[in-house]
């Protein structure tokens, strides 16, 4: 007998937390037409993640898959969700990163083509900063990238992690695009991504009452 290439349970409890939370989060309208993606880390060569165009609201076992951390599908012909190298970034360059989440919340969007120019949305003195790990105070400035779109995903990833060089964190936005967020594990991803969500709207009805 052939040794299985993943094991299956461990797969299986990833495809059922990755399923809870694009439920409840495509309710939210964030990921409007097939878009966002969602991927677990397996172990240090794999992870589970999301096939590419599938209805994020709807996913079932079926649409999860595993991939190697160069993006090669692993004993499956489905294709990896379009944006899989940037979910593999991560999980290469942090490998505390457990899980990693991607959602086009109309907040996300706008705010990442408002700040494309500066490359950052500089949030201040909020106290949902203690949502985020490692931060234990409001008193402080926070730094979420903004990255250029692009559909050349090298290009992407490059801009990427130079961006995280410059300032490290637990997210960062793409313009026009969406959010990019990641933790420890997915439950930590998913408090970061809400965290970020909120922040962002605050931001965004600053600006409209001009204090910003
Ligand atoms: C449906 S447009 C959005 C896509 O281009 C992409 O940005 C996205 O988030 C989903 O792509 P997918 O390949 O399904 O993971
Ligand atoms: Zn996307």
């Amino acid at each position: 007998m052939n040794t299985p290439a993943f094991d299956h349970n461990l797969y299986a409890g990833c495809a059922a937390q990755i399923i809870s939370h694009t439920r409840e989060l495509a309710a939210k309208g964030f990921t409007p037409a097939t878009a966002g993606n969602f991927s677990i880390r397996m172990d240090a060569d794999h992870a589970a993640i999301t096939i590419s165009g599938k209805d994020k609201g709807r996913l079932t076992e079926a649409d999860i898959m595993v991939v190697d951390m160069a993006n090669t599908p692993v004993a499956t012909h489905h294709r990896p969700s379009a944006e899989a190298a940037l979910h593999t970034h991560l999980y290469r360059r942090y490998p505390d990163v457990g899980a990693v989440l991607h959602t086009h919340s109309p907040t996300q969007t706008i705010a990442g083509l408002l700040y494309a120019d500066q490359g950052r949305v500089r949030l201040r003195d909020y106290e949902l900063f203690k949502a985020l790990r490692g931060r234990t105070t409001h008193e402080t400035e926070v730094d979420l990238p903004v990255v250029p779109n692009s559909q050349d995903m090298d290009e992407l990833t490059a801009s990427v992690d130079a961006a995280l060089d410059a300032a490290n964190n637990w997210g960062y936005l793409i313009a026009g695009h969406g959010l990019y967020a990641w933790g420890r594990d997915i439950s930590e991803a998913r408090r970061h991504l809400d965290a970020f969500e909120f922040m962002l709207g605050c931001e965004l009805e600053l600006r409209r009452l001009g204090a910003r």
